[in-house]
């Protein structure tokens, strides 16, 4: 059984706390993850979360889920959710589980940010919820990974 999560964060989540806190509330990224990493430690799971604002970064981060055992994905692609195919066929080829996240709920917000490229490949969507959204994201992961052999 992998006991290994990996949270990705796209583009500009690294400005999370400082501006938009109507959108996307007041905690910043460095709040998100170490609550989260105190959450999967606390499980017994590793949690390893990275942001980038470049595209390639995060597709060559996913590509290494191929050799490093990593056994669930948390992302919130942010901006890319509406334009990324090559982050999306990086995901669909490393066949790693994954729960989408976004802060906002899109589905109430500007009609380009109500396509994604990814919801019909994850295991389940949450949006809306803030930061709360990854943390019961990772609560499904952490069920998910308990209950593989
Ligand atoms: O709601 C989300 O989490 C989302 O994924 C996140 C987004 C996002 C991520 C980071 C920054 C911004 S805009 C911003 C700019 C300055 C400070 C805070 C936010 C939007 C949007 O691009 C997406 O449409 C929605």
């Amino acid at each position: 059984m992998s006991r290994s999560i990996l949270v990705l964060h796209g583009p500009n989540l690294n400005l999370l706390g400082v501006r938009e806190p109507r959108h996307y509330g007041r905690d910043t990224l460095d709040d998100i993850n170490q609550r989260l990493a105190e959450q999967a430690k606390a499980a017994g799971f590793a949690l390893t979360a990275l942001q980038s604002n470049a595209e390639h970064v995060l597709i060559e981060r996913i590509h290494q889920c191929l050799d490093d055992g990593t056994g669930f994905i948390l992302i919130n692609p942010a901006a890319f959710t509406h334009t990324s195919v090559a982050l999306r066929d990086a995901l669909a080829a490393v066949k790693v589980p994954f729960i989408e996240v976004h802060l906002s709920n899109v589905h109430a917000r500007e009609p380009f940010r109500q396509h994604s490229y990814f919801s019909d490949l994850a295991l389940g969507v949450i949006c809306g919820l803030g930061s709360h959204g990854y943390e019961l994201a990772l609560a499904h992961a952490l069920r998910h990974l308990s209950q593989q052999p």
